[in-house]
């Protein structure tokens, strides 16, 4: 599907520079660009904000030019990693912004669910697929994760991040991972989110991430799963669940 730059996307926020939190990208420098709307409702989603049609209201329709106008004034017109986030950013237009911006010398990852493809991830620098275990209640649909991996194919960098709070979470990735064994595997423990985005300022389970993340190390080592990436969301440690950092 193409757009024209005259279309308008949904914002929930665009903050930033900060430093990237998780995957494979984490510690760079990022302006992260959040989209409103998300056609999954997982159950322990950190970004309800972006999600809930009780937000939308706060969703401004901007064009791809004001987007990339306030993403530039953030950095000070030094090029540096823009993460397309949500919600699923995968359902906005988001093709023209891309090609615009790496024509301004910036990069542009996505992070989605892989439950809608575009032909315009070819263009992107980075695809981050993070398909959802059965902790988040969210059912796979197989041919479009397919049909995301096969779209980005050409040119991008592509890796799985998976969020994992328990052992069936770390089966569904052990399973994911083997249908696509040449993609690069990340796995991040789970944060029990509060029950809804007004509360996110509560204290984080530092405890129970640290804990999880501890689990999460001794299985990949149990299972000798060598090739996967073990690492905790960095800016939740340092920042806890606050939005725009
Ligand atoms: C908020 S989502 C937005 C992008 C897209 N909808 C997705 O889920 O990939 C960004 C990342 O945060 C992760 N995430 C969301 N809630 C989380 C939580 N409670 N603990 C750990 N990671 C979480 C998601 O799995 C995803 O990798
Ligand atoms: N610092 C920081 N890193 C992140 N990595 C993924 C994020 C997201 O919510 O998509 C995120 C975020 O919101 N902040
Ligand atoms: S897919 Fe992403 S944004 Fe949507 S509900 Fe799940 S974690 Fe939240
Ligand atoms: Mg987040």
């Amino acid at each position: 599907m193409s757009a024209s730059a005259s279309e308008t996307i949904r914002v929930s926020e665009i903050f930033g520079p900060t430093i990237q939190g998780e995957g494979a990208l984490i510690g760079q420098p990022t302006v992260f660009v959040r989209t409103g709307g998300c056609d999954y409702r997982c159950s322990w989603c950190d970004s309800l904000h972006a999600v809930d049609s009780r937000f939308r209201a706060d969703w401004r329709p901007m064009t791809t030019a004001e987007i990339l106008a306030r993403v530039r004034a953030l950095s000070g017109d030094a090029p540096l990693m823009v993460s397309l986030s949500g919600g699923n950013p995968a359902i906005q237009p988001l093709g023209p912004l891309i090609r615009q911006g790496q024509a301004k010398g910036y990069r542009f990852a996505l992070e989605t669910q892989g439950s809608v493809s575009r032909d315009w991830f070819s263009d992107l620098d980075m695809l981050v697929l993070s398909p959802k275990p059965p902790s988040s209640a969210m059912t796979t649909d197989w041919d479009a994760l397919g049909d995301c991996v096969k779209a980005a194919a050409s040119k991008p960098r592509i890796a799985l991040k998976f969020v994992i709070f328990d052992e069936a979470d770390f089966a569904y990735a052990r399973e994911v991972a083997a249908r696509f064994p040449y993609l690069p595997v990340y796995l991040q423990p789970g944060n029990h989110t509060p029950p809804g985005p007004e509360d996110m300022d509560a204290c984080i389970d530092t405890e129970g991430i640290l804990g999880r993340m501890g689990w999460l190390i001794d299985r990949v080592i149990a299972e000798r799963w060598f090739a996967a990436h073990v690492l905790p969301q960095l800016h939740v440690l340092i920042w806890g669940n606050k939005r725009g950092v």
